[in-house]
Formats: C-alpha cells, sequence, structure tokens
C-alpha cells in the first residue's frame, strides 16, 4: 500500500492526556488522550466506497490488499498515523450528562490527498478507550452497516455529512442486549473507518466550559476556526463571532435538507452534532415512508418523541443554544452569540422555503402558498402516504389536466386513499393552478423536482435486508445497496424494487421501524 501523507494538527497543536493507558478515567486539561485500537482477531473486508478510496488516495488494489483490511481493523497502523481517542461532553436528551468522550471511535490520523484537502480517517467499534464508561469499544455489524450505507446514501442526495470508506468484519463477536430485555445475543463485530474534514462536535466544546475550563475552551475554539474555517478573517474576536454565526448557518442547512428527504437523525444529542454542520453518528435514525412528523425511529425516544422528524429544525437550534451557553465564556457577552441563534432561525426559514418550492417544482413559495403547503402536509398524513414516492410522482402530474394516477402508488392503505381521494383532487386542482401560474414549461419543471425529490432513499428495511444478507455471510447485498444510493435522483432500469413502498412485514419489524440505540 502506497503511504499516505499525514498532518495530524489536532494532536501536534492541542493538549492531550499525559495518560496513554485505555482504562477508563475522567480526563481533565486535555482535547484527547493517546490510544491504540485493540486488534481483532480475522479483518476481512466486508464493503467499501469507491469515492471515499479515492478522495483519501488508495486505488481498488490497495483496498483490495490484505494490509488494507490490517489497518482498517485496527490491526496495524500506517506511517505517520498517531492514534487517538477526543474527549467531549454532551446533553442527551436534553440534560447534561457530563463526560462522554469517543467511547469507540479512535482517530487514526489526518490525511493529506493530493489535492490538499484534509481527511480525518476514524475508525469506529476500534476497541476501549479512557472514554469507553461503562462498555466495551466495539460495534455490530448490523449498525456498522447501516452506517457505511447511509453515510454514503447521504452524500449521493447531496447532504453533508461525515464519509464512509469501509466496513472490515472483525471474525469477534459482541455481546449486545437489542432491545434491552435482558435477552443479550452474540453479534458478529465490524470495524467502520469514517472520514471528515474534522470530527469535533458540540460537545468537545461544552466539556471545557462545563468544567470551568476557559484557556482550553479558548483554544479549542481558535484551533477549529484556524483548520476548519480558514476562510475566516479579521482579529480574533471577529473571526469567533464569524465563526459561531457560520456554524449557526450550516446547521440551519443541515436541517433542511434531512426534512428534505425525510431524514430522521434519532439521536440528536449535542455530543451527535458536527461543528461543520455535517451529519453525523448514524445511530438509530431512519427515513420516513408514509410521511408522518411525529414520527421517530429511536426506541429509546418513543416516550418524548423528542427527536421525531418534525421536531428536528427546533431541536437544533436548542442545541446551538447549548452550544452558545458553552462558547459564552470565550466570548464575553451574550449578543454575537444571540445573533448567531436568530440566523439559525432566519436561514432555517429562508432555505426551508426554498426547499418546499423546489419540491414542489414552484419558483419560490410565496405567503399564499402557505395554506397549499399546510392542506399537503395534512393530507399526506392523514392518508398515509409514502413522501419518497409521492413527491416524486408529483412531477409527472399534468398541470393542464391533473389526475391522482401518477400517486397511485404512494399509498399505503386502500381505505384511507379512497376516503381522502376528494381531498386529494381538490388539492391537486389548487397546486396545478398554480404551477400554471408560474408558467414554467412541463419538461423543465419536471427535471427541476426530479433533482431534489430523490427516486430512491435508503429505507430502513431495505437496509435490513442488506445486513440479514450480510449476517448470513452474503456482502453482496450492502454493495448492491451502495451502489443504487449513489444515483439517487436517477431513474434505474431493473432497480425498481428498491423505488418501492416499504412491504407490509416491516411495518413495525426491529430494524426497519424500530430501531434501538443498541448497537
Ligand atoms: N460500545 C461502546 N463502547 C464504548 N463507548 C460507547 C459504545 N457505544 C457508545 N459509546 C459512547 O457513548 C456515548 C454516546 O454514544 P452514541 O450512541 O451517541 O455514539 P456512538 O454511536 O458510539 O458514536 P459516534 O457519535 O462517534 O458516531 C459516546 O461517548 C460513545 O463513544
Ligand atoms: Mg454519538
Amino acid at each position: 500500500m502506497k503511504t499516505l501523507q499525514f498532518d495530524n494538527r489536532f494532536v501536534r497543536e492541542l493538549p492531550g492526556d499525559p495518560e496513554d493507558s485505555p482504562h477508563v478515567r475522567q480526563v481533565h486539561g486535555a482535547c484527547y488522550s493517546r490510544v491504540m485500537p485493540t486488534p481483532v482477531a480475522a479483518p476481512r473486508l466486508i464493503a467499501w466506497s469507491p469515492e471515499v478510496a479515492r478522495l483519501v488516495g488508495f486505488d481498488e488494489a490497495e483496498v483490495r490488499s490484505p494490509e488494507f483490511a490490517q489497518v482498517f481493523a485496527g490491526n496495524a497502523l500506517l506511517p505517520g498515523m498517531e492514534p487517538y481517542a477526543a474527549c467531549y461532553g454532551g446533553h442527551q436528551f436534553g440534560n447534561w450528562a457530563g463526560q462522554l468522550g469517543d467511547g469507540r471511535a479512535i482517530t487514526l490520523g489526518e490525511a493529506i490527498n493530493a489535492a490538499g484537502e484534509r481527511w480525518e480517517l476514524q475508525l469506529k467499534g476500534a476497541g476501549p478507550t479512557p472514554y469507553s464508561r461503562r462498555a466495551d469499544g466495539r460495534a455490530v455489524l448490523r449498525s456498522s452497516i447501516r452506517e457505511f450505507l447511509c453515510s454514503e446514501a447521504m452524500h449521493h442526495l447531496g447532504i453533508p455529512t461525515t464519509r464512509a470508506l469501509s466496513i472490515v468484519g472483525t471474525g469477534e463477536a459482541v455481546i449486545r442486549d437489542m432491545f434491552y430485555d435482558g435477552r443479550p445475543r452474540p453479534e458478529p463485530g465490524a470495524v467502520v473507518c469514517r472520514v471528515a474534514p474534522s470530527f469535533i462536535r458540540f460537545g468537545n466544546f461544552e466539556i471545557f466550559t462545563a468544567r470551568g475550563d476557559q484557556v482550553l475552551l479558548e483554544r479549542l475554539v481558535d484551533f477549529t476556526i484556524a483548520r476548519d474555517f480558514p476562510k475566516l478573517s479579521g482579529d480574533t474576536a471577529t473571526r469567533r463571532v464569524d465563526w459561531f454565526h457560520a456554524v449557526c448557518e450550516r446547521t440551519a442547512r443541515l436541517i433542511v435538507q434531512w426534512m428534505r428527504v425525510g431524514f430522521v437523525h434519532g439521536v440528536m444529542n449535542t455530543d451527535n452534532m458536527s461543528i461543520l454542520g455535517l451529519t453525523i453518528d448514524y445511530g438509530p435514525y431512519g427515513w420516513i415512508d408514509n410521511f408522518d412528523p411525529g414520527w421517530t425511529p429511536n426506541t429509546t425516544d418513543a416516550e418524548g418523541r423528542r427527536y421525531r422528524f418534525g421536531n428536528q429544525p427546533h431541536i437544533a437550534q436548542w442545541n446551538l443554544l447549548q452550544l452558545a451557553n458553552a462558547l459564552y465564556p470565550a466570548f464575553g457577552s451574550v449578543e454575537p452569540l444571540q445573533d448567531g441563534l436568530s440566523r439559525y432561525a432566519a436561514v432555517y426559514e429562508a432555505e426551508s422555503r426554498g426547499m418546499l418550492a423546489a419540491k414542489l417544482g414552484l419558483e419560490e413559495l410565496r405567503e399564499e402558498d402557505d395554506a397549499l403547503v399546510e392542506t399537503l402536509h395534512e393530507l399526506m398524513a392523514a392518508a398515509e402516504v409514502d413522501m419518497t414516492i409521492f413527491f416524486r410522482g408529483l412531477a409527472r402530474v399534468d398541470a393542464q389536466m391533473p389526475t391522482l394516477d401518477p400517486l397511485r402508488d404512494a399509498f399505503y392503505v386502500e381505505d384511507k386513499a379512497k376516503a381522502h381521494e376528494a381531498a386529494f383532487a381538490d388539492w391537486l386542482g389548487r397546486y396545478a393552478a398554480r404551477v400554471r401560474a408560474d408558467g414554467l414549461p412541463a419538461g423543465v419543471r419536471q427535471a427541476r423536482m426530479d433533482a431534489v425529490n430523490p427516486r430512491y432513499v435508503l429505507r430502513n428495511y431495505l437496509a435490513q435486508e442488506a445486513i440479514d444478507a450480510a449476517e448470513q455471510g452474503d456482502d453482496a447485498r450492502v454493495s448492491e445497496l451502495l451502489d443504487v444510493m449513489r444515483r439517487p435522483y436517477d431513474d434505474q432500469p431493473g432497480r425498481e424494487r428498491f423505488a418501492a413502498r416499504r412491504p407490509d412485514w416491516a411495518r413495525n419489524r426491529a430494524g426497519c421501524s424500530m430501531l434501538s440505540c443498541s448497537s
């Protein structure tokens, strides 16, 4: 394998933990602890992303070499790698949880590719670290496949995200009690290598303020600005303000994108919020099948449904408020922080209106269109309409002569479809009139809509089918699904089944509609 070029700024420029054993502890006065991945019995490459391999600088032969599986299972290091686990805290389900940290993630290094881009390589499931608390530092195959596939699916949908290079099976079992019902069982283990310009989270800042360590807080702030926001200029105070505003804007744009495609993160704790506005931590996430703003995939969240689909914009702002509180000592005044939070709301509102207009194929969403959107959302929820199929079909509704025909596939329940047919016909009449008022040629409108309304999303049951096969030793389904998700906006002849409604068997099956945090 060729050598990569590393420039490990995080460990070079920030203070680390002087202790280098993985025993579990509170780590003070440090941004990270150096820790080696724990070797595994029998590394075996299960799947990889060709785009990410290219980004990092590996060709196919290198990825398929035995050395690759060794390195990306955590059994060997490439020259220049300096493994560490980051220290962070976080608000979980609305409550301050204290020190969390990379309990099973280990960064290998910051690779600089031929284009001069920085791509941090991080293993997830690579063994215990000082931050593992009572857990084992490992990850199961099912959650690793979900993380791998969804990272890449999101990227190809055009949504900011951490990427995934590879999944390597460990050849070792991991014990998990999937539904916390006292029935633990052994499951196959795996390690994902994920890749991003930065894995810094809101919680990396929160931990220092919670501990009254203003010096380290300010160091991390200025480091993040210098490394991850190099375009910001001016004096330190100006850059800090502009930086927080940029974080608020990026977060707003990210959530708008989730809402566009029906992605429900499922566990939007502040330790799972990226400072770059990337989607991070693919745990108990899910995709909307039938449109339901109240849906959450996370069984741990079933009661309060804090992280339900329709609540994500609100939660993101709440998380930014926690970040603002944490940053206050570095700012010394509340105004710029308040301005940032207002910026979030303004950008979210504007971007969300643009997104809704694009999904509907309208030039813009005017105030008088709000009722049109509201009625549609109510109808979709009441009639159990598949979000993805509906919007894809809507582009095929003839504005001169609108009928429900292009939308028939989107309905889950015959009775409900019948009951709402007249209301939908009425809505379509109003919609078609609005489209005609814009006067876009039909082909242009359809092409524009197809560019924002995907044909294929990583439906929960599709991922589960690939997982079931992989657990039986057949990895091909994972690669096939990745391949479909690489072109989500294109009709792919022969792959209609991947665009179909969720089948009935998947309605209430574990892994398909209910996900636990056990991973
Ligand atoms: N199996 C495990 N072993 C050790 N620590 C764990 C394990 N699972 C989760 N954690 C830790 O628990 C905390 C919260 O977990 P959460 O589910 O948000 O993260 P995660 O899925 O491990 O990973 P990430 O956010 O890095 O994608 C984190 O500090 C995480 O590292
Ligand atoms: Mg996490």
